[in-house]
């Protein structure tokens, strides 16, 4: 039996799922948790990945390996390929202004026509560029190579050190905003725009190679495994989860982790002037349109905190409370937001009165707050004449009941929820299998097993909760404390 390994390096913690070749059954898994905050030294990945590698047995039996990676955060390699600086993580925002910035010197059109991504938000890799250019210019004149989160640990895999053996694929790629997914080409003369320099001084700047989707990048390091093992390109988490669940066009997927996000794959490219839906490609040869936020699961997680339980606490609650929590609104906008494009925004409970103000209210509000959030990238979809008519719910936060329960209701359409499992790891083990098999299109594993859940529309919460947020997208609470 052919053993290969997928690999998930996301935000808040590394997976490591090795899986039968053949089947796609998964055989043994391990996971280790990543520091918190906006940035990240990569070592700390590096690190991270050993020890999920390990609880999974290691690799040492495994004939290919691929890595999905959170999207759009900056690694800057200098010319001993050493990190420059901490990786700035796509829900980083302190870019904002240079992402209104940038924006404002081409305009949306220009930006959807290039890239895919009519308006620059923070998250995105160029606008990071653009900040380390006018803050840290000692830094930005130090660079070498750049490149995102899983095209450094596949090059790690592969023992690192030459620049030029560095590689990504066409699904990560699309989110840096320089490159173009049609023509699959890097833009080097907007990478020059975001550091202030013209095309010629950036010529030398090493970018990854962009691989095709099975093909193979390298061998594994001996350090690290067999060294006849296989190395895959690698993919954007939201592309990998794709691969993972098998989706064709127009199935779209919720994933709720550290982002909130909603993506469909799509045979043609989509160009959203508005910049509300990303033009990203996926991991095969199609796109995969997506709407991300910054506030996901950790909406819960805070909600726990603060009424003293656990998220099982947290959906008892939320069931014993009315549809609509009684009239409170919560809009959970708790780390800044992305989308809708608000960096500075903090969130707001709105409705507060004796009767409302109870812990099962606070409960549901936080629920039908993050779905609301959701239902703003469904509708932004649907307005690109993306169809979705049903909707596979997956992410770590999809592990919450309640969660499951009210997301038909809310978001207006059946919710398939996949057999709990690590759906980004899964999708790179199927493209390791995919690398491995050398066939023109990757293995059929088959469907996993999902619990469906309906539930009668109710519209009117999704409209109460874009009312309220609407009122509120020019409030910015600063911190007033006399220093
Ligand atoms: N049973 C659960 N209910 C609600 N949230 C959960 C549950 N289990 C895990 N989570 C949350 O899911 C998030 C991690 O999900 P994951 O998809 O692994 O995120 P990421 O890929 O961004 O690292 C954490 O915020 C965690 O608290
Ligand atoms: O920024 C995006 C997509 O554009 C996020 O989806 C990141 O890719 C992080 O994903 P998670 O760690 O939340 O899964």
């Amino acid at each position: 039996m052919a053993l290969v390994a997928g690999i998930d390096t996301s935000t808040q913690s590394c997976k490591v799922l090795v899986v039968d070749a053949a089947s796609g059954r998964v055989v043994r898994e391990g996971a280790a948790r990543h520091p918190a905050g906006t940035e990240c030294p990569p070592d700390a990945w590096w690190t991270a990945f050993r020890e999920a590698a390990k609880q999974a047995g290691g690799l040492d039996d495994v004939s290919a390996v691929s890595v999905g990676g959170q999207q759009h955060g900056l690694v800057a390699l200098d010319s001993d390929g050493a990190v420059i600086r901490p990786a700035l993580l796509w829900n980083d925002t302190r870019s904002a202004a240079a992402a209104e910035e940038l924006t404002r010197e081409l305009g949306p059109e220009a930006w959807a026509e290039a890239t895919g991504l009519g308006v620059l938000v923070a998250s995105f890799t160029i606008t990071k560029l653009r900040w380390l250019a006018d803050h840290e210019p000692e830094n930005a004149a130090r660079i070498a190579a750049i490149c995102l989160p899983h095209d450094w640990l596949t090059w790690q895999l592969m023992g690192g050190g030459d620049l030029s053996t560095l590689v990504t694929d066409r699904s990560d790629a699309s989110g840096t905003g320089y490159f173009d997914p049609v023509s699959g080409r890097y833009r080097r003369d907007l990478l020059a725009r975001a550091l202030r320099r013209t095309e010629a001084e950036v010529a030398d700047i090493v970018l990854p190679r962009v691989l095709g989707p099975h093909e193979t990048a390298g061998r594994l390091a001996a350090a690290v495994g067999s060294p006849d093992a296989l190395v895959g390109p690698g993919c954007g988490d939201n592309a990998a989860a794709a691969l993972g669940l098998e989706r064709t066009p127009g199935q779209a997927i919720v994933s709720v982790g550290t982002s909130g996000v909603v993506s469909a794959v799509s045979k043609t490219p989509i160009r959203d002037v508005s910049g509300l839906v990303a033009g990203f490609a996926d991991a095969t040869d199609a796109f995969l349109p997506l709407i991300a936020t910054i506030n996901g699961a950790r909406i819960i997680d805070a909600t726990a905190a603060v009424l003293g339980t656990d998220h099982e606490g947290v959906s008892a609650l939320a069931r014993a409370a009315e549809p609509g929590a009684g009239g409170l609104v919560f809009v959970p906008h708790l780390d800044g937001e992305r989308t809708p494009n608000l960096p500075e925004a903090s969130g707001s409970l709105v409705g507060l009165t004796l009767a409302t103000m109870t812990q099962q209210n606070l409960a549901r509000a936080a629920v039908e707050g993050l779905l609301c959030l959701l239902g703003v990238g469904v509708e932004a979809q649907r307005a690109q004449g993306v169809e979705i008519d049903h909707i596979t719910l997956i992410g770590g936060g999809a592990r919450l009941g309640v969660l499951r329960e009210l997301a038909p209701a809310v978001l207006g359409v059946p919710v398939s929820v996949p057999e709990p499992g690590e759906y980004v790891a899964l999708g790179a083990a199927r493209q390791a299998a995919w690398v491995l098999s050398s066939s023109a299109a990757p293995p059929e594993w088959g469907r996993v097993g999902t619990e469906s859940f309906e539930g009668e529309p109710t519209p009117w919460i999704q409209q109460r909760y874009d009312r309220v947020a609407a009122q509120l997208t020019e409030l910015v609470i600063t911190d007033d404390r006399p220093s």
